[in-house]
């Protein structure tokens, strides 16, 4: 199975029909949710699935999920069409949507799984081992008991991951799985996934508004807007294209004097005394820059560093807008 494709969607199309204004009687109006899309996950596979509000993130994971019917094009995962062989691809894939829960509010967390193990036909010896070895993963010993109702968000999301994963899923479809929770429980979901793409070889798509899960995990990013792909690649071969420029950051030790900067380098914030200076490298090399600033008087420290990846995807979301 190793490099074979575990997701192959090819010119996706979705078209939406919708009634101005609400009304029974408007006319309707379609809006193209996907318009022709084409990508190929191979097993064992991290690929992150980004895009702004209204990319059409959404409508392709519930295609991929076999929720909802494509308008035309085609989608395979794992070999099935996933809105045709629905019962054999839901027993084949995980799927966690971190908005809205898989298991059931007033069951315990033992007893969704344990419905899972029977909706899926899990064999009792292998759930018994794909339960431990969750728990333990997961820390849900200490929950099990306790109904999805009354857990926190975090504790919920990792009862939620385990049961996407009790049925051994070679494929995983992660829908912000981090939303919402606190830096701790973003970590520990982030270092589950990494394990389990590395222990078991587990193909993942994921969705996420936050760049950190993408940039922790995802082996290439694909970007989507206005439902068509607007970018395929690793991350930093996007980052290369979309922000070339570097950061520099200087203390002074007084009131800032006048920096007179050369040609390459933008002054972009000043306080007291300090200031963030952003040049490209390519026309102002680093030690050019650096040996300008230590002309002026009352240089302190200095930093330089590349822009956040939250202004890489925003920088990029915003070229490719309209
Ligand atoms: N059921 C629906 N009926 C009509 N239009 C819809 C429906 N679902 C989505 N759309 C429209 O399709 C487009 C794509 O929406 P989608 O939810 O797939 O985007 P998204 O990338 O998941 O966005 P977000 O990051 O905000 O969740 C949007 O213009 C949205 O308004």
């Amino acid at each position: 199975m190793k490099n074979a494709a575990a997701i192959e969607v090819h010119d996706l199309r979705k078209t939406y029909q919708v009634r101005d204004g609400g009304s029974w009687r408007g006319k309707t109006r379609e809006i193209t949710a996907l318009d022709g899309i084409s990508f190929t996950v191979p097993a064992g596979e991290i690929a992150g699935f980004i895009g702004p509000n209204g990319a059409g993130k959404s409508t392709a994971i519930k295609i991929l999920a076999g929720i909802l019917r494509p308008t035309s094009g085609t989608v395979r995962v794992g070999n099935l069409i996933p809105w045709e062989n629905r019962l054999a691809h839901v027993a084949r894939i995980g799927v966690v949507f971190g908005q809205r829960t898989q298991l059931w509010w007033d069951l315990s967390v033992g007893e969704g799984l344990a419905l899972l193990r029977d909706i899926y036909s899990v064999e009792p010896a292998r759930f018994l081992r794909n339960r431990e070895r969750l728990a333990d993963a997961l820390d849900l010993h200490g929950i099990m008991d306790q109904s999805v109702r009354q857990l926190s968000l975090g504790q919920r999301m990792r009862a939620e991951i385990a049961a996407a994963l009790i049925h051994d899923p070679d494929v995983i479809i992660l829908d912000e799985p981090t939303i919402g929770l606190d830096a701790p429980s973003k970590l520990a979901v982030r270092a589950f996934v990494r394990d389990l793409r590395r222990e078991r070889g587990t193909t993942v798509l994921l969705t996420t508004h936050d760049m950190h899960d993408i940039e922790a995990l995802a082996d290439r990013v694909i970007v989507i807007g206005h439902g068509r792909i607007l970018a395929d690649s690793p991350f930093e071969a996007l980052q290369a294209t979309t922000l070339s420029e570097r950061i520099l950051e200087a203390d002074f030790t007084g009131p800032l004097p006048d920096l007179l900067l050369p040609e390459g380098a933008t002054e972009t914030a000043r306080g007291s005394r300090s200031v963030t200076i952003t040049f490209d490298p390519q026309r102002l090399p680093a030690p050019v820059l650096v040996a300008h600033l230590s002309t002026l008087p009352g240089l302190g420290d200095l930093r330089i560093g590349r822009p956040a990846i939250e202004e890489i995807i925003t920088r990029f979301y915003a070229d490719h807008a309209s």
